[in-house]
């Protein structure tokens, strides 16, 4: 067993998305954790920052350009990775792309941008990092996805069929990579605070209104939040589970499932009887 305090200690992490968001939080969590962090994204000065945030808080990271939807260069990033910190422990697939429009005026090139970055560069950097935790016995894949992986969501088609899609490899590649001591899981946050979420999905002050409206917690998730059940996920204390996925969402979907009877009408019900 690893020591509670430093889960991570000796172990290294690839975060794609590291520069902003969920990803650095995830990756500043697993340096806290001891871990030696390597994030990757395309804009090279907010991965800088989030390396030198977690350098500055005593952990060991480092940054890499990257587009995770070009499969030649990722491969070279990922062996590179492993020629430099001797192995990958854990591969995050935080990077995602994401805007809302209606799917009748969704154009090809609109699909395409979104599933290139989310499902096939997941494929691209899973595939990648199986390679060396296939060969060292040992590895742990945490993809970030959102519920409507299952439940769909008006607007968001491209990402709910991305999402989905990275559900499915992650139990497929689960039940085939168990015996080789490789576990794939996912997270589905709810809406969390980011400068990227925020300016694709709620911009406007009523969407953001209607998406705190639809959280029975009735308030966003913060990123700390995320990177604390991803770190759970990631570490020894899971090590049996696997092609999992971790809601952390307040409640939010499965407030949908109440049939769109509003929350504020079955407590009046209740109040009648009192
Ligand atoms: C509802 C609440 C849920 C609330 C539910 C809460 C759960 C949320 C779950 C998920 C949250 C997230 O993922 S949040 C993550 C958000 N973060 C990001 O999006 C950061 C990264 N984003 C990006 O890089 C860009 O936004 C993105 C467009 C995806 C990719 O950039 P690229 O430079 O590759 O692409 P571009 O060349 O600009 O555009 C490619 C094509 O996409 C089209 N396109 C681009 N933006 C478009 C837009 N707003 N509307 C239509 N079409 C658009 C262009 O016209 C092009 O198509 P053609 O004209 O045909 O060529
Ligand atoms: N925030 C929320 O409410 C929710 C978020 N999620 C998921 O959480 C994850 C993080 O989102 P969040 O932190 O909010 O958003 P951000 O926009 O902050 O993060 C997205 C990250 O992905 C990187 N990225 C985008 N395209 C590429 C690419 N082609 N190659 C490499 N990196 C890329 C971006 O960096 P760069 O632009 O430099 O490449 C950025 O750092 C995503 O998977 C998202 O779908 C799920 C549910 C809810």
């Amino acid at each position: 067993m690893t020591d509670s305090a430093s889960p991570f200690s000796g172990r290294v992490a690839v975060v794609t998305g590291g520069g902003s968001g969920i990803g650095r939080a995830v990756a500043t969590r697993y340096g806290a954790g001891g871990g030696t962090v390597v994030v990757c994204g395309r804009r090279r000065e907010p991965l800088q920052e989030t390396a030198e945030q977690i350098r500055a808080a005593g952990g060991r990271a480092d940054a890499v350009v990257l587009d995770v939807r070009d499969a030649d260069a990722v491969a070279t990033a990922f062996a590179t990775v492993r020629e430099r910190h001797g192995r990958i422990d854990a591969l995050v697939n935080n990077a995602a792309g994401n805007f809302v429009c209606p799917g009748e005026k969704l154009s090809p090139g609109g699909w395409r941008a979104v599933i290139d970055i989310v499902l096939n560069g997941t494929f691209h950097c899973t595939r990648a990092a199986a390679d060396t935790m296939l060969g060292q016995g040992s590895g742990s894949v945490l993809s970030v996805i959102a519920s409507y992986a299952w439940h769909g969501h008006p607007g968001t088609v491209h990402s709910a069929a991305a999402k989905a899609g990275v559900l499915a490899m992650t139990r497929t590649l689960a039940v085939e990579w168990a015996d080789r001591g490789v576990r794939l899981n996912c997270i589905a946050p709810g809406p969390t605070e980011t400068a990227g979420a925020g300016a694709a999905l709620w911009a406007e002050p009523a969407s953001r209104e209607r998406v705190l409206a639809s959280v029975p917690q009735a308030r966003t998730a913060g990123t700390g939040e995320i990177a604390e059940a991803a770190a759970f996920l990631l570490d020894d204390r899971a090590a049996y589970i696997t092609g999992e996925v971790l809601t952390v969402d307040g409640g939010q979907w499965l407030g949908k499932q109440v049939y769109g009877t509003p929350l504020a009408q079955v407590r009046e019900a209740g109040d009648d009887r009192r």
